[in-house]
């Protein structure tokens, strides 16, 4: 696997693959990678493309600067990872390579609506921090495929908008969330769990399992929603939120409403997790 840092670099060896007649599968990372990350880098490679993965920290989506300044740099390794995957380009770029004329003057990307609330309404300013990130990595490796993870859901709605409005000709593939034994769905960010509180983790996703079977028994969405809080807190959690939206739009669920997605986000410690959900009201629980 090849490593480049700069932008010129990694169109000169995108433009070589397609010159040898190859599709292009991108796999954007903040690195420190896990097998949730590989599980897309694997997908890339089944879909047949040369497989480009990037590792940029984006200071851009960071609305905390100790988040920000904590976040793991693990490049070596991530390299191991990636070469054994097969990933056949990794583009690591550094901050003045993607902002030359600093953050403040950078133009930004703006996706309304499906943005905002869930992660958008307690990271200020993240999703355009992501769809500036993004909208710039698909410019510099011009994709035929794109693949992300749907443990961030909101992320990925965000990214479908944005490739439609801005008329990026980008398919975007959402690849199911890779676990843990216990059910923890895999994160950097569990690095920060010391291991009481990673042994307590597991019990958000078993929440949100909980919360989708009281659905499935006829148990209302706000009464869902209100016990699944109460259980995290009680359980040492400090919840951001519990939500039942629609899984098409993200829009607020109701009564009626088929398919749709439970999605949290809680602090446990130091490490804010996300988990989600997602069901058919109308079909068996599985
Ligand atoms: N458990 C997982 N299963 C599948 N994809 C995942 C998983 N975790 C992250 N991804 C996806 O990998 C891509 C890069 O995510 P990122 O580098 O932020 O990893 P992360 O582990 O989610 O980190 P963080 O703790 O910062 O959220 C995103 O598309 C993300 O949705
Ligand atoms: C898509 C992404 C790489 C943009 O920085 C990031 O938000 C992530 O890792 O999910
Ligand atoms: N996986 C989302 C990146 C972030 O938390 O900033």
């Amino acid at each position: 696997m090849q490593t480049v840092h700069t932008i010129a670099e990694l169109r000169q060896a995108v433009r070589a693959a397609r010159a040898a007649g190859q599709t292009i599968g991108f796999v954007p990372t903040m690195g420190n990678l896990h097998d949730g990350h590989i599980s897309l880098v694997e997908r890339a490679r089944a879909a047949g493309h040369f497989v480009v993965a990037s590792i940029f920290v984006n200071p851009l989506q960071f609305d905390d600067a100790s988040d920000l300044q904590r976040y793991p740099r693990t490049l070596a390794a991530d390299q191991q990872r990636l070469s054994s995957a097969q990933c056949d380009l990794l583009f690591a770029p550094d901050v003045d390579e993607m902002y030359p004329q600093g953050q403040q003057a950078q133009s930004k990307v703006h996706v309304p609506v499906v943005s905002e609330g869930l992660c958008g309404g307690s990271r200020a300013g993240h999703f355009d921090g992501v769809a500036t990130v993004v909208s710039k990595l698909f410019n510099q490796v011009q994709p035929d495929q794109a693949f992300f993870g749907q443990k961030d859901w909101q992320q990925v709605a965000v990214i479908r908008k944005l490739v439609q409005d801005l008329d990026m000709p980008i398919d975007i593939v959402a690849v199911p969330t890779a676990r843990a034994d216990d059910g923890l769905a895999l994160s950097s960010r569990n690095g920060y769990l010391s291991d009481s509180e990673r042994q307590q983790a597991p019990m958000l996703y078993r929440t949100l399992q909980q919360t989708a079977e009281q659905l499935q028994q006829g148990a209302s969405l706000d009464a869902s929603v209100q016990s699944a809080s109460k259980a995290l807190n009680a359980a040492g959690f400090n919840v951001d939120y519990v939500e039942i939206r629609r899984q098409q739009d993200l829009q607020s669920a109701s009564e009626n409403d088929g398919e749709i997605i439970i999605l949290a986000a809680a602090f446990l410690g130091p490490a804010r997790l996300i988990d989600n959900l997602p069901l058919s009201l109308n079909r068996p629980f599985e």
